[in-house]
């Protein structure tokens, strides 16, 4: 497996000074996770396409954005425009999940397939060659600050299965709890990339919590 990646999630940040929060983990992260919500699709409301398109041109980190969504196929494009490195949206909201993934490749972005916590992974596992990431929710997507479910990374497992026996370039990204003590056990069920957003901002010292999970991911 390639090593791994390591995403602060801004949702944990001070929103009132997202541009500083997101240099603060330059070169320490792999990518910044950004974190959309509707109040829709789930019951929270953040940042929306105004915002990224600033926030982006202040950071070097790459944009990994989570678009918590309904109708994503309204939205998706202009966040890949804007220059986000890969685009995540929700199979539970898509309507073509695998046209939409073609449309954000072809405007410049990678595309990622978001799993919630009571969907199954198993019925979308043949669609992953058409994704860059797959993200796992180790949690139900809305919040930060919740309980890591290690319940969930079965799925995680089962992704895995699927990855390596058609030698699939996917990352495996579990979002929700990751932490010093749940980080291992993710990356053993065979994640490779890990969003960490209260582990990451409720530190002191966010550049050095990231490189603590780096270690603990144990690659
Ligand atoms: O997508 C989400 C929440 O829906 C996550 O990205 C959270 O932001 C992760 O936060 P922590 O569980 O790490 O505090």
């Amino acid at each position: 497996m390639p090593p791994p990646i390591i995403a602060p999630s801004i949702l944990a940040a001070d929103f009132a000074r997202l541009a500083e929060e997101a240099r603060a983990v330059e070169g320490a992260a792999d990518w910044l996770h950004v974190d959309v919500m509707d109040n829709h699709f789930v019951p929270n409301l953040t940042i929306g396409l105004p915002v990224v398109q600033s926030l982006i041109k202040t950071s070097t980190l790459p944009f990994d954005v989570h678009l918590m969504i309904e109708q994503p196929e309204r939205w998706s494009i202009g966040y890949a425009e804007a220059g986000a490195y890969n685009v995540t949206f929700h199979v539970e909201a898509a309507d073509d999940p695998v046209a939409l993934a073609k449309n954000l490749r072809a405007a410049g972005s990678r595309a990622g397939l978001a799993i919630d916590r009571d969907t199954p992974v198993e019925p979308y596992l043949e669609l992953l060659p058409h994704f860059d990431t797959l993200l796992i929710m180790t949690i139900k997507a809305g919040f930060g600050g919740q309980a890591f479910m290690p319940e969930l990374l079965d799925k995680v497992r089962a992704a895995r299965r699927q990855v390596d026996a058609g030698h699939l370039e996917l990352r495996i990204e579990v979002d929700g709890g990751i932490a010093r003590d749940t980080i291992e056990a993710a990356a053993e069920a065979g994640a490779d990339a890990f969003v960490a957003g209260t582990a990451v901002y409720a530190s002191a010292d966010p550049a050095a919590a990231v490189r603590a999970l780096r270690q603990a991911a144990g690659r």
